[in-house]
């Protein structure tokens, strides 16, 4: 529970933000919404306070791309609410014509707001620390052609924010600082990113874009704010760029085929043609069932709801893992049940519990190895992507009277994430 805890959330009207804010408040926390859209944030205010009460949320207009609007709203924020424990810099725009404007919003505010926030946070000013969470996106790990300023802001925000998580860290500031990173979520954003005066010069390669949708299908925001909770909750979570995003799964590739191989069989209408098709479409179907029921569990839960976590890891790199991010006491836990099963789990790297530590020694190069990514695929526990992993894994955060202290990030060790396959 989030109960006694304050959050602000930037680019709160709607969209991501506005998914941000009904699950912080849903776990009991108030939250202070920001946004340069007054209209729809007044009438989303007057939805919220019929759901949750009028004492839970406070809208506020501001510009994050304006140095005054945002220092003077995060001081009425202060002067409401006393304090601030969590902060979401998710206001964010995509147009490659006004690059200058996207720049402002997406890298300037982002550094803006997360400085104010760590300013007021960290405990050599007296603050009780706390969490920032800054909305990347997949852009931000990968570039999305037909948007190179887009996805310049966005590995900027990845970039900065695993930068500050160190340093936050070094200087003991006691706040934990992570990214998150969806690809495509159907919100007013990819609508407004297909017009020509927001695509610029760029406008022909859109269909790379859309390639790329089909084979990052479109996840739900719900889904996003979901992973957005963990980052909020694991206390054991410091640096991390957590992905969200849908794979295309391997029986969306079958039915490809089949569609593929159907439409063939109707062009060549013969006899002969037509048992042709159904031997190729019988030895397809052969291959793939053999082929996923061999390569283990990473083929088969390549579902819907897949998580990757990427974070700059001091001894080398983890590829092909599973992991699921989890408070240090659940893992000591599931580490003493997992024990002798874990470990020889870990060895065949199929199923069941490992420790990434474990992996991550057997994976290390010499001393002082150059910090690298790790991507480590997650899959929930069921395989299906329907929900979070159990929810034993999720760091209690207590809930307390407004504005105690927050408990201080772990050292940046390597982590001990337990990794679970099905
Ligand atoms: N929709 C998607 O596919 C993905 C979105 N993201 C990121 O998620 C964040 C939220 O985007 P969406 O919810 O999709 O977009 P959205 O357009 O639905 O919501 C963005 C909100 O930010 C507000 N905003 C825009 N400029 C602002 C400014 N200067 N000051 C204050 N508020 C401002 C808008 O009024 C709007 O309410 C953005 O940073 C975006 O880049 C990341 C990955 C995927
Ligand atoms: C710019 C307007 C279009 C989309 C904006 C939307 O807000 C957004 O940010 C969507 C991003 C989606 C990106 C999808 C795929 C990116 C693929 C590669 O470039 C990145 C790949 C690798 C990262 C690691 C991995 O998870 O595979």
């Amino acid at each position: 529970m989030l109960k006694g805890k304050v959050a602000v959330v930037s680019g709160s009207a709607q969209g991501l933000g506005k998914a941000f804010t009904h699950i912080l408040l849903e776990n009991g926390a108030q939250v202070a919404m920001l946004d340069v859209n007054e209209e729809m944030g007044q009438e989303l205010q007057v939805q919220l306070n019929q759901q949750y009460g009028s004492d839970r949320t406070q809208f506020y207009k501001a510009d994050v791309s304006s140095d005054q609007q945002f220092t003077d709203v995060f001081q009425k924020i202060l002067s409401k609410f006393g304090c601030i424990d969590i902060f979401c810099n998710n206001a964010g725009i995509a147009d490659e014509k006004n690059w200058e404007k996207t720049v402002s919003i997406n890298l300037s505010g982002v550094v803006r707001g997360t400085y104010l926030a760590l300013d007021h946070m960290k405990k050599q000013n007296g603050g009780n620390g706390g969490v920032i969470i800054n909305t990347a996106s997949l852009a931000g790990l990968g570039p999305l052609p037909s948007a190179p300023i887009y996805t310049a802001t966005k590995y900027g925000v990845v970039g900065f924010t695993r930068a500050l998580s160190v340093a936050s860290q070094a200087l003991d500031y006691g706040v934990r600082i992570n990214a998150l990173c969806p690809s495509f979520v159907r919100t007013a954003l990819i609508d407004s990113f297909k017009q020509e005066d927001k695509t610029g010069q760029f406008h022909s390669l859109f269909s790379i874009t859309e390639n790329m949708m089909e084979k990052f299908p479109f996840i739900e925001a719900e889904k996003v704010a979901e992973a957005f909770l963990l980052l909020v909750k694991d206390e054991s979570v410091n640096g991390v760029a957590l992905v969200v995003k849908n794979e295309a799964t391997i029986i969306f590739i079958l039915v490809l085929i089949i569609i593929t191989v159907l439409r063939t069989r109707l062009l060549y209408r013969s006899r002969r043609a037509v048992t042709r098709t159904r031997i190729i479409i019988i030895i397809i179907i052969i291959i793939i069932i053999f082929f996923i029921l061999t390569a283990g569990p990473g083929l088969a839960q390549d579902k819907p709801g897949t998580l990757i976590c990427t974070r700059a890891l001091p001894l080398g790199a983890v590829t092909g893992s599973r992991c699921v991010l989890g408070s240090a006491r659940a893992q000591q836990q599931q580490k003493a049940a997992g024990g002798a099963a874990a470990q020889r789990e870990h060895e065949h790297g199929v199923r069941g519990e490992t420790h990434l530590t474990d992996i991550l020694h057997a994976h290390t190069g010499a001393p002082g190895a150059r910090d690298t990514d790790s991507v480590i695929q997650h899959t929930d526990g069921d395989g299906t992507g329907s929900r979070w992993p159990s929810t034993e894994l999720e760091a209690e955060v207590t809930s307390a009277a407004p504005c105690l202290p927050n408990q201080a990030p772990p050292l940046l060790t390597p982590p001990t994430f337990t990794v679970i396959g099905q």
